[in-house]
């Protein structure tokens, strides 16, 4: 784990006050379980049938036993065999599973199908029968029940490194260390396991009530430690026969358990939160809603659709008839920064009072070197600002409605319909499980929610819209696997066409295709863009192909929005001495005067 994640842990947890008290309790139970000596003057095996059965006091924190045995005592010298076996069976498990499914996974062929079958037979036992088949076999003791539940839980574990290995050792850079000869222990041990840590330790955190819960249940079961020595499964068996005469024995154990696992799920789950930002902020950028907000912003947002779908139809009219003077996009002096995750460390800016106007049937080039904020901007634009980064001032308008006080389900409800979004990597949008036509079906049906449209016309105003995007019916029943880069890539504007957009939102749409299939791809958006009468917004970072299709070319640099003109006049007349060094670094073609080869009529050429 790098410092960045533990970092990310260390500030979720710190602002989470429930996982906070949890992870107080986990540790107040390994220390007290580690130092049962130091903290209590009892003996736990001892029997004082003087002392049978006392409820709890201050002599006996949580009563005694049938054999007149402190409870308590029980409980922290129980604790630390439950503990270090259910932490052993769990570092065994991770081992086993790491092992076998990070080596399936990168070898592949006959060892992957050797280990994969023997993880399937496995699998196909009822895991807790064969878990105490195991555990009987072993014997009495801590290392049989410790066995015993790894050996049932390995293969699923196993199965989930394997995957996670298949998707990652496709990856640009670990094929390029295969190229350059690195052993594969040496891939496998440093850019496989670095890349599939964080799910290893979500993962671990999430098992690890469970396997407290297995061992519990064997022990409970009779199996593993035996009497008179102490373990929280056993002392809940040993407590079910007293469950009237002494409920303590029965409840000292069974909530210590109940709380071991709950503390452990929820910080599992804090785990996870906090390595999978995604799914983190997504909630957290709305967490100021309650439900009363929502059945504003409810019925607001049918009425807000309602004037956007109007100023949407009018825009069209519009710009046939005006050439276009409402603004279908306003951006006001937009600032974004990245919070820091450090304490007293300042917030950064990343976008600082850009302002610009997209106005319909017009192509605005956004232009600037790398990390200049164009896809900063176009995020904002699109409302998908994430934590850390986050909007510090200024608001838009989008089709003459004011964003500011939109919530999720406002931005949903014009997200892929009215404003679109075209990313640099197909992949990134295609859904590798789902034929072409299913993802363009699906953009239909979430978007359009009309009843009229049944399945034969969506399925025909699907083909349409493949044609209009120059790619054959059959590509319908295709899977993204099964086409090139540039027909995955004309997919994607299919999708950002299908519900008719009145604003495109296209970052980088042709940097991971060769030059020809750039130029069709551009000509193919142009055209679509043109004849749709919407207004888009291309990112990139090369002049040259922003001019291809912009009519005004915005210019971006370290977060500010410094020129802005028509195409012409950026090319002719550029103010700003940034974009002058864009166009000289433009490169030329430059053709020898003295080229043997290419002197017009040398008769060396001919040879
Ligand atoms: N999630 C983030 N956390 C921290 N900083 C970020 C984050 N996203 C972007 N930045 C920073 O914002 C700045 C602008 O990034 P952005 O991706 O918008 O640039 P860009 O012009 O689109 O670059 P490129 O052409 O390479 O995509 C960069 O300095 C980047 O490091």
């Amino acid at each position: 784990m790098d410092k960045r994640m533990l970092r990310q842990l260390r500030s979720t947890i710190v602002k989470d006050p429930i996982a906070l008290i949890l992870l107080l309790f986990i540790v107040v139970v390994i220390i007290l379980s580690l130092g049962a000596p130091v903290f209590t003057s009892h003996d736990p095996v001892k029997v004082d049938y003087a002392q049978v059965f006392m409820p709890p006091s201050g002599e006996h924190l949580l009563g005694t036993d049938n054999f007149g045995r402190d409870v308590f005592t029980r409980l922290i010298y129980g604790g630390s065999a439950s503990l270090t076996a259910s932490f052993m069976a769990v570092g065994l498990i991770i081992s086993l599973s790491l092992v076998i499914g990070v080596t399936a996974g990168y070898l592949g062929g006959w060892v992957d199908q050797i280990l994969t079958r023997f993880m399937d037979v496995l699998l196909s036992f009822p895991t807790l029968v064969l878990a105490i088949a195991i555990a009987a076999l072993m014997g009495p003791g801590l290392t049989g029940l410790m066995i015993a539940v790894a050996a049932v839980s390995w293969p699923s574990y196993a199965r989930i490194f394997r995957s996670y290995v298949l998707m990652v050792k496709q990856d640009g850079y670990i094929q390029a260390a295969r190229c350059s000869g690195t052993p594969a222990w040496k891939i496998m041990l440093t850019h496989i396991l670095g890349a599939i840590i964080g799910p290893i330790l979500v993962l671990i955190t999430l098992d690890i009530g469970y396997v407290i819960l297995s061992i519990a249940s064997l022990s409970f079961l009779g199996l593993g430690i035996r009497p008179p020595q102490p373990e929280w499964g056993a002392m809940l068996n040993e407590g079910r026969a007293y469950l009237e005469e002494a409920p303590w024995l029965f409840l000292a154990p069974g909530t210590m358990i109940f709380v071991m696992v709950l503390a452990t799920n929820y910080l599992g789950d804090t785990v996870k939160d906090a390595l999978e930002p995604r799914t983190l902020h997504v909630p957290l950028l709305f967490k100021k809603r309650n439900r009363r907000s929502r059945k504003l912003t409810e019925s607001s947002s049918s009425q807000r659709a309602a004037n956007m779908e109007s100023a949407a139809a009018a825009a069209i009219g519009y710009q046939q008839a005006t050439a276009g003077k409402e603004p279908l996009l306003i951006v006001s002096n937009i600032s974004v920064e990245v919070l820091s995750t450090r304490k007293r460390q300042k917030s950064q800016p990343i976008l600082q009072s850009i302002n610009l106007e997209l106005y319909p049937g017009e192509c605005l080039g956004l232009v600037g070197e790398s990390g200049s904020g164009k896809s900063t901007l176009a995020l904002t634009i699109m409302g998908l600002l994430r934590h850390p980064l986050q909007q510090s001032d200024g608001s838009l308008a989008i089709l003459g409605e004011s964003t500011s006080d939109w919530q999720w389900e406002d931005w949903r409800m014009i997200r892929g319909k009215r404003l679109t979004y075209i990313t640099q990597d197909p992949m990134d949008t295609l859904n590798p499980t789902l034929t072409i036509g299913d993802q363009l079906l699906e953009c239909l049906i979430y978007h359009q929610h009309n009843p009229a449209l049944g399945r034969v016309e969506m399925k025909n105003k699907v083909i349409d819209m493949l044609s209009k995007t120059e790619l054959a019916p059959e590509v319908y029943a295709m899977y993204p696997h099964q086409l090139s880069g540039g027909m995955r890539q004309r997919v994607v504007i299919a999708m950002a066409m299908i519900n008719d957009p009145q604003i495109i939102i296209a970052d980088e749409p042709t940097t991971a295709l060769d030059v020809s299939t750039q130029a069709k791809i551009m000509a193919l958006l142009k055209k679509l863009q043109q004849s749709s009468g919407a207004a888009m917004i291309f990112v990139s970072h090369d002049l040259r192909l922003v001019a291809q299709v912009a009519d005004r070319i915005g210019v971006m640099h370290q977060g500010r929005l410094i020129e802005m003109n028509d195409v012409k006049s950026i090319f002719t007349q550029p103010q700003e001495t940034y974009t002058k060094l864009l166009l000289a670094s433009i490169p030329r073609l430059f053709i020898p005067q003295h080229s043997p080869v290419m002197a017009k009529g040398d008769p060396s050429c001919c040879k």
